[in-house]
């Protein structure tokens, strides 16, 4: 219940006098009267204690926020109370007035307590007032003339609340003030729900802000439009991906952007819209992404979609890095004790900085994708993916899909999505094409374009994707010859064969022997705990007299079954299969990777024999599976293949 003034001011009386509170006396207002008592405070003061300039600059910016979102909330309450004489005033958490809004005749009031902007309306400094006390209890508190601890302040009514932030931390207080005699009923509320709308307000530019921030941070590209296709939002990871500034973003003709995607039927109502692959044309850009897009409802109507997109070259390199698309060896790793292989690999080393397309040559094995890894690791794309594709494995009539991708619905068996090629896939990196002599001359005709102008149609596709790929072809054919006999195109063979790097079969490199299998030896110890194991005179002795058809490959696997094999810490002799401890007769043959024929009795006969039966139990043993057959044998796959149809063995 309310007292009469006279009452309230005979209370005040009574506390200042006696330090008792009478009874009728608010609790909010003794208990506030009290901690002023203690502090010390002047009753006969009450002049709000200016802070410095600087320091008033320091609060401000410091509210900046609050302040832009309390300040038009003060403006409409003035306009409100315009015609009554009072002031509006925000203040930060320590009560240090920041904004006024005032009517002017109450200005020569205020300046006379110094309730003005930079004065500090903290109880301590100016004992019980409504800023001070809502700061103090942390709730809304009205304070009535006599109610005020000084009494140059008891011709005044003030109600104020404190604002807090989404964490419920106090950051500054509203307050009306004005003449006690103005004194209103709806003033205190009209604080409260201001407070409130303030506090609201302040939690979704928070919110808003959060927003933005995850939006910004986003790999993906983020738009938002709206179903009359406007771009309502969007992220600066998108206009850096469609290489759009802020005014072409906004501009943006979403119909042209989309055109492959169903955006009808997004806001028409399903929910969700997924497609893996999809060309935007930005301009007269093409560029292909994987997007996302997902309506957006208010009140359960379709106001629009927002839509994440993300650049296929990303996606690829992710998956690359995911998938091993990787080379892992180096030149440092190419062991040789040969005057013309080490030339190799010094001429290697040179080109591999250069975009030049390479070819390789060798017989199975005998280290050409080493060669192309290396130059990879070497060159300037060493961060870019290496895609290996061996062009003899391939079906016949998968290697154009494979190779250059195809649109979604382009032939039976073709993935809804469509799905790009390994050409696509290496983006930014080499392609390691194997075995490039069992290419289909159909296909030559097309990888002959794609080395030309360095663009890619997918089989079904409507326009090109221009790539930049490194191409190192490998084959262990003799393509001039190939060439001469018109089953290779020449024109392509010249377009490969810009840089060429011949590779010897390790029987022409004896001294090779010795240390490659040393090295497999030493991975073999690496990758196995226990003691380590070595090599007899014996052993090595035998290698170097075997002819080694499968090269660097066949020595490796040789080598790790013998490791296998061998009970004791001593390889020997003993421990290679029978084939490699019957010596061979030198061939001297360049590029022989089928063993020459001879007469019946030679050893290259019988070891012909002895291949093709090896090929024939493995094949059995694999049940048939040439690739695994090949593993066991430690073979090439193309070379088992060439075995099979060379010895006429039937799978
Ligand atoms: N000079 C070398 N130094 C170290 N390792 C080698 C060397 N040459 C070949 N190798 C090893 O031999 C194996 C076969 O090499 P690679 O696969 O490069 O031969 P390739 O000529 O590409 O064979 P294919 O034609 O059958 O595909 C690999 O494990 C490789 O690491």
């Amino acid at each position: 219940m309310r007292i009469s003034e006279a009452q309230s001011i005979g209370n005040w009386e009574h506390f200042i006098s006696s330090g008792e509170c009478a009874a009728g006396t608010k609790p909010v207002i003794a208990a506030s009267w009290r901690r002023c008592r203690e502090a010390g405070v002047d009753p006969m003061s009450g002049k709000g204690l200016q802070v410095s300039e600087e320091e008033l600059a320091s609060r401000l910016q410091e509210k900046k926020q609050l302040l832009s979102v309390a300040k038009p909330v003060m403006d409409s309450i003035y306009q409100i109370i315009k015609d009554t004489v009072y002031a509006i005033v925000l203040t930060d958490q320590d009560g240090v007035l920041l904004h006024t809004v005032l009517n002017k005749e109450l200005e020569p009031e205020c300046v006379k307590v110094n309730f003005v902007e930079g004065a500090k309306w903290d109880e301590l400094s100016v004992g019980t007032n409504a800023v001070g006390t809502a700061l103090a209890v942390n709730d809304a508190v009205q304070v009535l003339g006599s109610e005020h601890y000084c009494t140059s302040h008891h011709a005044w009514t003030c109600s104020a609340a404190p604002v807090h932030d989404s964490r419920g931390n106090v950051i500054g207080c509203l307050d009306l003030s004005g003449k006690a005699e103005d004194v209103h009923a709806h003033t205190f509320g009209v604080v409260v729900s201001a407070v409130s709308s303030i506090e609201k307000q302040l939690h979704m530019l928070e919110a808003s802000q959060m927003m933005h921030a995850v939006f910004q941070s986003m790999q993906d590209g983020l738009l938002v439009i709206d179903t009359g296709y406007r771009v309502r939002h969007y992220n600066e990871r998108l206009a850096s991906i469609f290489m759009l500034s802020q005014e072409q973003m906004e501009a943006l003709s979403i119909k042209e952007l989309l055109k492959e995607v169903d955006l009808e039927s997004v806001f028409a109502g399903e929910r969700y819209l997924s497609y893996a692959d999809c060309t935007l044309t930005v301009g007269s850009n093409k560029i292909d992404c994987m997007v996302n897009i997902y309506p957006f409802t208010f009140d359960d109507k379709i106001l629009g979609a927002s839509l994440t997109i993300r650049e296929a070259g990303q996606v690829r390199k992710e998956v690359n890095q995911l998938a091993g698309f990787k080379a892992n060896y180096r030149f440092a790793e190419v062991i040789t004790d040969n005057s013309y292989m080490q030339g190799q690999i010094a001429f290697a080393q040179r080109i591999a900085k250069t975009n030049c397309t390479v070819l390789i040559e060798g017989e199975s094995g005998t280290g050409k994708e080493l060669f192309a890894q290396s130059i990879h690791n070497a060159s300037l794309r060493a961060g870019g993916p290496f895609i290996a594709i061996n062009c003899a494995a391939l079906p016949k009539d998968l290697v154009e899909s494979e190779l250059f991708g195809y649109e979604k619905g382009s032939f039976t068996g073709a993935l809804r999505e469509g799905n790009p090629g390994k050409f696509e896939l290496a983006h930014g990196g080499t392609i390691f094409l194997d075995e490039i002599g069992e290419l289909p001359l159909e296909i030559q005709a097309k990888l002959l374009r794609v080395l030309d102008n360095h663009k890619v149609r997918r089989i079904g596709g409507k326009h090109e994707r221009t790539l930049d790929v490194r191409v190192i072809a490998a084959t262990n054919r003799d393509l001039a010859e190939e060439v001469s006999r018109k089953s290779y195109r020449s024109d392509l063979y010249y377009r490969l064969n810009v840089i060429n790097i011949k590779l010897l079969p390790l029987r022409e490199r004896r001294e090779d022997i010795a240390p490659l299998a040393k090295l497999f030896l030493l991975k073999c110890n690496r990758d196995h705990p226990g003691p380590a194991k070595r090599f007899s005179p014996s052993f090595l002795k035998t290698l170097q007299s075997y002819e080694w058809p499968g090269n660097a490959r066949e020595l490796q696997n040789a080598v790790q079954r013998a490791y296998y094999v061998c009970s004791s810490a001593d390889i020997t002799h003993l421990d290679l299969p029978p084939a490699r401890t019957s010596p061979l007769q030198h061939t001297n043959s360049g590029n022989a990777a089928v063993p020459q024929k001879s007469s019946a009795e030679s050893p290259a006969k019988k070891m012909e024999q002895i291949e093709m039966e090896s090929i024939c139990s493995a094949l059995k043993t694999c049940g048939g599976n040439a690739v695994a057959a090949a593993k066991m044998l430690g073979i090439g796959k193309s070379t088992i293949y060439r075995k099979i149809a060379g010895y006429g063995i039937s799978k």
